[in-house]
């Protein structure tokens, strides 16, 4: 994650956020889509709503590397995608270069199994937020008949894949992305699949419905025990993939920091899971009109302290943990943050603390004393989340915060400086990759 330095955000506190701002497409829905969209032997898949972010970038490079043919259509948000030549088994690869600057390079193993017979990982990526394993992965597609070996002199993974079948699965915690990979594992396994113990996110939910208009046979979704039926083979089709649940909360927080009032088309509030309730109790209000979720705060009522523990959805979701953190130190009292989800999501607290918040830390529970006024100073974003964090604490310091490195911001926000500028604040995005 060394590349993208020299981007950074630089932010200059005090100005209330007001007005409309267009909340993109997950990419947490996204990155399996693409992953999915390589099972299609034959057709091409077109994704729309698609998220000008790095980690899409990052996703279509490591399909163009397995032989995929791929057109990012940026103006309108568009991905067509053509898998019809996945057959060089030399290409079945994931090379270190490309996956260890995204974690959700690991969603392509499916699709190297099936089309290829075996996969070789060299690196997977993501933000470093403590200890990140991929155990249950490796043990679904073992369960499911797959070979998995390590090469711990290389630090590489070798998956040999000829005779997958159907097979009872469980998760030790509802993985969010390690349910979608058993999915995607088990859709073209002859036999049944059954997955105890499933994520729930929305995310989830979106991508067995494109994989179910794929053709998979796919039951139980949003349930927690998932049935896949193994299908022979499966179609490339068209999908608007759902909007960005962590965007919108991010959002919906900078409002509520500045005592602001935001109109987010195509947010909805049923996807924020309890941090809804969570920012309704700090004095947020909420209005969903259709498809546009509004969001105000009164600027002369105080925000109020929150506690909250970050867990599997409908909990409070991990990625907004940071988030929370910065608004937190605006809020009249004591907050209390519990991380149960990473062991090592609180680096935000040294660059808070540079801006004058005070926050007590022990192991994975924090204490935020607020209220503390900010001030700017230059931070650095550990990753996604924190580096979001950090822009919105700027959004409220006094004087100028710069937030860098900006790569790990933009691998998850798409235009954010765009965004936030249309929305009345002081951003400026310097620098590019
Ligand atoms: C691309 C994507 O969708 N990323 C999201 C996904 O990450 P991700 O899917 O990686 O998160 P998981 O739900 O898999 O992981 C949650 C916890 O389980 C542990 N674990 C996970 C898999 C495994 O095989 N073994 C294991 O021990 C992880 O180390 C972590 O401590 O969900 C997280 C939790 O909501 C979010 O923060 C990420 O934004
Ligand atoms: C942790 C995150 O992403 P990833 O799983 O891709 O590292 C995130 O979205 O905050």
């Amino acid at each position: 994650m060394s590349m993208g330095q020299e981007v950074r955000y630089r932010v200059r506190g005090g100005r209330p956020l007001n007005g409309t701002a267009f909340i993109q497409g997950a990419k947490n829905a996204v990155l399996p889509m693409i992953g999915a969209a390589l099972l299609a032997a034959k057709g091409r898949t077109v994704l729309r709503n698609v998220p000008l972010i790095e980690d899409v970038h990052r996703a279509l490079e490591l399909a163009e590397h397995i032989g995929a043919k791929v057109e990012f259509h940026e103006a309108e948000r568009t991905v067509v995608i053509d898998a019809s030549q996945l057959n060089d088994p030399e290409r079945a690869v994931l090379p270190a270069d490309i996956a260890s600057r995204f974690r959700g390079s690991v969603l392509f193993v499916p699709a190297l199994m099936h089309r290829m017979g075996h996969a070789r990982i060299e690196g997977v990526g993501g933000c470093n937020l403590g200890s990140r394993k991929l155990d249950f992965h490796y043990r679904g597609f073992a369960r499911l008949g797959a070979e998995v070996t390590e090469d711990d002199a290389r630090n590489h993974i070798n998956i040999e894949a000829g005779n997958l079948r159907g097979g009872h699965l469980y998760l030790d915690t509802p993985s969010h992305t390690g349910t979608e990979n058993l999915i995607m594992a088990a859709v073209l396994a002859p036999g049944t699949t059954v997955i105890e113990h499933a994520a729930l996110e929305p995310e989830v939910i979106d991508v067995i419905e494109f994989l179910t208009r794929m053709g998979a046979k796919i039951s139980g979704g949003g349930t927690g025990f998932i049935t896949v039926e193994g299908v022979d083979e499966l179609t490339a089709v068209e999908h608007t993939i759902m909007s960005d649940r962590i965007d919108a909360g991010v959002f919906a927080m900078m409002a509520a920091a500045t005592g602001g009032e935001v109109s987010l088309v195509g947010a909805h509030l049923e996807h924020l899971g309890v941090a809804r309730w969570k920012l309704e109790q700090m004095g947020v209000e909420f209005a969903q009109q259709g498809a546009v979720l509004h969001v105000r705060r009164d600027a002369g009522a105080p925000l109020r302290p929150i506690n909250a523990v970050t867990s599997p959805y409908p909990g409070f979701a991990t990625d907004l943990q940071s988030p929370l953190m910065a608004l937190a130190t605006m809020a009249e009292g004591e907050s209390y943050l519990h991380e149960a989800i990473y062991d090592g999501r609180f680096a935000l607290t040294d660059e808070l603390t540079k801006m004058g918040a005070k926050i007590e830390v022990d192991g994975t529970r924090a204490i935020v004393h607020g209220h503390t006024a900010l001030r700017g100073t230059p931070v650095v974003a550990h990753d996604l989340r924190t580096g979001a964090a950090l822009v919105l604490a700027g959004l409220v310091a006094e004087g100028e915060t710069v937030v860098a490195p900006g790569y790990l911001v933009d691998r998850g926000h798409a235009q954010f400086e765009k965004r936030l500028v249309a929305l009345g604040a002081d951003v400026v995005r310097e620098g590019s990759e």
